[in-house]
């Protein structure tokens, strides 16, 4: 294993400019403002980097970094689309049979109410939806958008499966495109991590305001973001609790990083077991596709109030997310697609937002509190999520570890 200074005689140092403050809270890292060139001596890891400023050196967090003359793309839609022009993210996706399935559900139960429809399909990936139409309805013309190279290979698989009468693919962004006309049914899979990151759903609305004709719909017509505070005795075991006593040795002074590097950041892709939800959940956000404007995105906050059912160890909160897909057809039941603990595992599973120290609850208590998410001013697609709680027992008078709050960066 190379030491920094060995790396460092390696490669030439790199200028990095600081995109916000960080304060050190290891000695062995480097505070800078906003604005300070850096000079980059080691990536020795993805997230920490070793440099120097001003001739002190130490680590520093990569995401606080851009190359010095790279101009800020707020949407890093370089490095968005660059994503989605390779095949992981499209596998992902495609292999998440509850997440797909319920958009095939949605075109098959709509089939008869699609014909001679006009359809676009935004931000279409491989096209899988578009394919969906053509195969299983038969609208007049689905105008298959998509900004990332993937593009050229959506054309293929239209041609390969003999939907080119049906299908039209167009390379660019949906705010940016020209179509021909307004359509009847805009559809698109644009949900990120906790429903909101990505923000990909901006560009929904815009394409929604710009192309949906009067009266036309929208699919997902509504989404909900679900919240429950939770156990997390695995994450929590295996972070933190394995500083205890590792090989029979004392680590706990690392519980401090173990906390800053675990505990810090949303924990995306976390499975949570129907058991693990201390009370029912709540469904904190709700959002009306036809009626959300982009200046609501900015700042979004609500009030929950969980009764614990029952007795165990109050770890964090776990975040999901459902959409409903409403019926052509005029009382028609909706298609939903669950991402939460009781529905079939999605690519997108569950955020786990762990605290920082752990509260025993009994059932009875209630957690009360509210979530806040502030959309990143510069980063538009990303925001930060506050949570305040304080538990009243039923038992126990209140002291100082029954009140809390936290705010997580997701990423920036
Ligand atoms: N559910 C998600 N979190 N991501 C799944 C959908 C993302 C797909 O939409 C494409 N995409 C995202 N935004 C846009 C846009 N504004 N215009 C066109 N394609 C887009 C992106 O390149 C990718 O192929």
């Amino acid at each position: 294993m190379q030491t920094e200074k060995e790396a460092e005689d390696d490669a030439p140092p790199e200028e990095y400019v600081g995109l916000s403050d960080f304060t050190a809270s290891g000695e062995d890292e480097l505070s800078f403002c906003s604005g300070d060139k850096l000079h980059v001596l080691s990536k020795s890891s993805s997230d920490w980097w070793w440099a120097e400023l001003r001739g002190v050196k130490g680590y520093v967090p990569a995401s606080y970094l851009r190359p010095e003359g790279a101009e800020e793309d707020p949407w890093q839609d370089e490095e968005y689309f660059g994503s989605y022009g390779t095949l992981t993210l499209h596998l992902e996706m495609l292999s998440d049979r509850s997440r797909t399935e319920a958009y095939r559900q949605v075109v098959l139960s709509n089939s008869a109410s699609l014909r001679d429809k006009v359809v676009m399909d935004l931000g279409c990936g491989t096209g899988i939806i578009s394919l969906f139409c053509a195969q299983l309805a038969q609208p007049s013309v689905v105008y298959a958008v998509e900004a990332s190279s993937m593009a050229d290979y959506t054309r293929q698989l239209v041609k390969q499966n003999g939907c080119e009468e049906v299908v039209t693919v167009l390379q660019g962004r949906a705010e940016e495109i020209e179509l021909p006309e307004r359509v009847d049914v805009l559809v698109s899979e644009w949900m990120g991590n906790c429903l909101l990151f990505e923000f990909m759903v901006e560009s929904v609305l815009l394409a929604r305001d710009r192309w949906l004709r009067e009266g036309g719909i929208m699919w997902p017509s509504s989404a909900a973001l679900t919240m429950v505070p939770c156990q997390a005795d695995r994450y929590f075991s295996e972070k933190m609790a394995f500083w205890e006593q590792p090989y029979g040795l004392d680590f706990t002074p690392l519980q401090p990083l173990a906390q800053q590097e675990f505990f810090t950041k949303p924990k995306f892709s976390y499975l949570i077991e129907p058991a693990d939800c201390l009370s029912a959940p709540s469904d904190v956000l709700c959002f009306n596709m036809y009626k959300l404007q982009i200046k609501d995105l900015e700042e979004m906050s609500a009030q929950f109030q969980f009764c614990v059912e029952r007795p165990g160890v109050f770890h964090g909160f776990t975040a999901w997310f459902t959409v409903h897909f409403e019926s052509l057809e005029k009382g028609g039941t909706a298609v939903e697609l669950n991402t939460g603990p009781d529905s079939e595992p999605t690519h997108w599973k569950q955020t786990l937002f762990m605290l920082d120290k752990p509260v025993c609850v009994c059932a009875g208590d209630s957690i009360g509190g509210a979530v806040v998410l502030r959309r990143n001013p510069v980063w538009r697609r990303h925001m930060s999520i506050t949570l305040n709680w304080s538990i009243n027992s039923s038992t126990e008078e209140t002291d100082d570890s029954q009140v809390g709050t936290k705010t997580f960066p997701m990423w920036r």
